[in-house]
């Protein structure tokens, strides 16, 4: 397989590393503005960029019919118009906040905890997530989507970063210490005792397999995929 690299960074290394394994090819490593390099003989494109160059990345692959996976955060307020045009395009896409199996496996414990605390008044909810001091956006994108999940299944309407009054909202504390790849930990508390979830990762390597899994399963597919489908849980 061909591979085009949109972010050529700490994931866009890493990424390299795990495709040149598993026998593939890299023909763009791409730090830049996308428009002057030639997709034509691109099978798939993995960006792994900054929030603001996400979307124009994106969307150049989907014009050009080339399928695309996307591990960066911090872009979803143009997520739908992402979606539609693929749509429009019969692009392929997939977007992941957290591409790693293990915390794919976290999701869906998080979704199955959710459920059963949502029929317990006395707990409340809140998440923490620890980063490396050079990531660009807080919370982190597999924060918001744990908090997403909870809200889904249960009385909370809206997350927020740092502490809120609201009883409504699920707050987020976002940590940064030098060099820590990524631990989100959720937790339920009441006055008689504290139930938590976490999932550290020790290195950059679950993300990138994961995303480079995703690769393989969307090439010569039409449509807007997750992880779920790739990961059949
Ligand atoms: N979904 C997931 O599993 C994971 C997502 N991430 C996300 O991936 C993104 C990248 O993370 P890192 O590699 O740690 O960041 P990084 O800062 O090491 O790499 C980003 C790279 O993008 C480059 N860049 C700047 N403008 C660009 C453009 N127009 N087109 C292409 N590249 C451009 C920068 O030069 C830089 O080398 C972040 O948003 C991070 O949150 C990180 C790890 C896992
Ligand atoms: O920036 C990172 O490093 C990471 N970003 C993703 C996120 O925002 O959730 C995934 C992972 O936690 C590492």
């Amino acid at each position: 397989m061909n591979i085009a690299l949109l972010g050529y960074g700490r994931m866009g290394k890493e990424i390299e590393k795990v495709a040149l394994q598993r026998g593939h090819t890299i023909v763009h490593k791409i730090s830049s503005d996308i428009a002057s390099y030639d997709f034509t003989n691109v099978d798939v494109a993995i960006d792994f960029s900054i929030p603001s160059a996400a979307f124009q990345n994106i969307t150049h692959c989907i014009k050009q019919q080339v399928p695309v996976i996307s591990g960066t955060t911090g872009w979803l307020e143009k997520y739908d118009e992402v979606i539609a045009l693929c749509e429009a395009e019969k692009g392929a896409f997939i977007y992941a906040s957290n591409f790693s199996l293990g915390v794919n496996i976290f999701f869906e414990m998080n979704t199955y905890l959710a459920k059963m605390m949502s029929q317990l008044e006395d707990y409340n909810v809140d998440i923490e997530e620890i980063h490396h001091t050079k990531k660009l956006d807080a919370p982190s994108g597999t924060a918001i989507t744990l908090a997403e999940d909870i809200m889904q299944h249960t009385d909370y309407t809206n997350w927020k970063l740092d502490k809120t009054e609201a009883a409504d909202e699920i707050p987020i504390v976002a940590k940064r210490i030098p060099d820590v790849p990524g631990t989100h930990e959720i937790t339920y508390t009441s006055s008689i005792d504290t139930i938590a979830i976490k999932h550290e990762a020790h290195n950059r390597q679950g993300f990138a397999l994961g995303a480079v899994v995703a690769a393989e399963w969307i090439q010569n597919s039409v449509g807007v995929y997750t992880m779920k489908d790739v990961l059949n849980i």
